[in-house]
């Protein structure tokens, strides 16, 4: 047992940087957070600078160490977390990034995966890889980049250019020999990894056009793979837990046994259901990922992505200017009874699952003169709840299994109505834990239980606690009869645009 007894979750956002100390209690001791530029140099393209990534990494890391007031020699390990699919080249020899990271938000690469499906390759990629055959995925953005920068395809073959994740690009960015490495998580996003074998796929290599050079190790989710540059924290300290953020968070969710579901609200939701120690293929178009792998024991999740949950709040509050700030939205909605057969379809980077339409644009029907700022805010908030029962739904008719109760994180989780309104339309409850930061508290127990701070799950799985459970109340025939207005407005969302931009 290490008498060290805090461990460095670090949690790369899709628009933050957050970093985070938790003792071994479980408990919070420091964060800090910062946010960095998103790009949209086109219509459907959103990029990130891999430097603002890393620098805003450093400074939260730096930041949250300080706030602890402990020395980086007190840390045990650090761990990381990361928004997922996103994908960067650089070079191996500099550093030096080829490109802007291409984000999982982006749509550019839609047309490929057109042309892959229409070749007939949708299911050998999903029998592979878990995975539906769409741009969110990193693959057909290493493709985009290694055909459009110049030289990279010719640097790529002759080994010179590396590709990674954000856990890959930070961890290159931390350790002094440049360790290049990924874990199975991570490796599960990219269309290149087989889940079943646990290796990158010549096959689908093939197919996407890419040079074997250019990957990562993968590597469990909780073991040492290397030591900070004393430079940059003090000290070195070992990094050793590394997973995608949702997966991370269903670690921290302590959804560790088959049947446990997790949702989170942050920018996009994501749903993951564990089922165990086995792959279970999808009939219902959601995806099969890795939850994480713990030496050489390997335990799968069923996903449910989707784009835009609380980004619709931003969008009301940024975008329209209905709100000052994200929380406010709970006491617009909260100001009529019910949506007034207002329905908000938020496909504003298309619908993920389990739709999986790039087309798909942002929509607002059943409007009237009578229609306030509530009904749209109220729509707004209940449209994260039924794309989440949509996902649900679906989860239940793949897993056939019982799923009793939802755990829920993110950002928007903190709002009580939509919590209520989830509830209601998943005729399961809804439970919210104490410490919300879960995605970081995933990343920070993997490091963990690698150093000796926790012996094992069970120790850790005591510490995750209640804030608040949300039973469902409404009718079974009101749900029906909103669900189905709900299903005929994504309708009318999809196809919307002609090329996915
Ligand atoms: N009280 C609230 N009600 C609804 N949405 C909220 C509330 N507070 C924050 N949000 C939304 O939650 C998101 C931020 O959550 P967070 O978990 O920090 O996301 P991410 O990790 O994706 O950046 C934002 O999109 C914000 O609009
Ligand atoms: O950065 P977040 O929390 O929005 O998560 C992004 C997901 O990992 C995308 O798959």
């Amino acid at each position: 047992m290490t008498t060290k007894t805090h461990v460095l979750a670090l949690d790369q956002g899709t628009t933050s940087s957050r970093a985070i100390v938790f003792d071994q209690q479980g408990g919070i001791v420091a964060r800090a957070q910062h946010e960095f530029e998103q790009l949209f140099p086109r219509p459907g393209w959103v990029e990130h600078n891999p430097e603002a990534i890393w620098r805003s990494q450093l400074r939260a890391a730096r930041e949250a160490l300080d706030l602890a007031d402990l020395s980086p020699g007190d840390i045990a390990g650090v761990g990381i977390t990361n928004q997922r699919e996103t994908t960067l080249i650089w070079d191996r020899a500099t550093g030096e990034p080829i490109a802007n990271a291409i984000v999982w938000q982006d749509r550019r690469t839609a047309d490929l995966c057109d042309r892959l499906r229409n070749a007939g390759f949708a299911d050998t990629f999903q029998q592979k890889t878990g995975l539906v055959l769409d741009a969110y995925f990193s693959g057909t953005k290493i493709n985009w980049l290694l055909e459009h920068v110049d030289g990279a395809r010719e640097r790529a073959q002759r080994g010179e250019l590396a590709f990674g994740t954000v856990d890959t690009w930070l961890i290159w960015k931390l350790t002094v020999g440049r360790v290049h490495i990924t874990d199975a998580t991570n490796a599960s996003r990219t269309l290149l990894y087989n889940i079943r074998t646990g290796q990158w796929d010549d096959e689908l290599l093939e197919h996407l056009s890419i040079p074997r050079e250019l990957l990562p190790d993968v590597r469990p989710s909780s073991e040492v793979y290397g030591e900070t540059d004393p430079e940059l924290l003090g000290t070195a300290v070992p990094i050793a837990g590394v997973a995608g953020d949702q997966q991370a968070a269903l670690f921290g969710q302590m959804c560790m046994t088959p049947g446990m579901a997790k949702n989170t609200y942050g920018t996009g939701c994501f749903m993951l259901l564990n089922t165990g120690n086995k792959p279970r293929t999808s009939k219902h178009n959601l995806l099969t990922t890795i939850a994480w792998q713990l030496g050489d024991e390997v335990e799968y999740a069923l996903e449910g992505s989707i784009f835009i949950g609380g980004a619709v709040v931003q969008w009301l509050r940024d975008g329209l200017h209905m709100i000052d700030s994200s929380s406010e939205i709970e006491k617009l909605a909260a100001s009529v009874d019910d949506n007034g057969g207002v329905y908000l379809v938020p496909a504003f980077a298309g619908l993920g699952a389990p739709h999986w339409d790039p087309y798909a644009r942002g929509t607002l029907v059943g409007l009237t003169r009578g229609t306030t700022a509530g009904h749209i805010a109220r729509a707004a908030l209940e449209a994260i709840a039924f794309q989440t029962a949509d996902v649900l739904e679906a989860m239940h008719a793949d897993a056939g299994m019982d799923i009793t109760e939802l755990r829920v994180d993110g950002g928007a989780a903190a709002n009580d109505l939509l919590m209520q309104f989830q509830a209601d339309v998943l005729r399961v409850p809804t439970v919210r834990p104490k410490v919300t930061e879960t995605t970081a508290a995933g990343a920070a127990y993997l490091a963990g239980l690698a150093t000796g701070v926790w012996t094992d799950r069970k120790q850790i799985a005591a510490q995750w606690q209640v804030d608040r459970r949300f039973e469902p109340t409404m009718s079974d025939d009101r749900v029906h009869k909103l669900r189905e207005r709900w299903l005929e407005a994504v309708k009318r969302s999809r196809g919307w645009e002609p090329t996915a931009g």
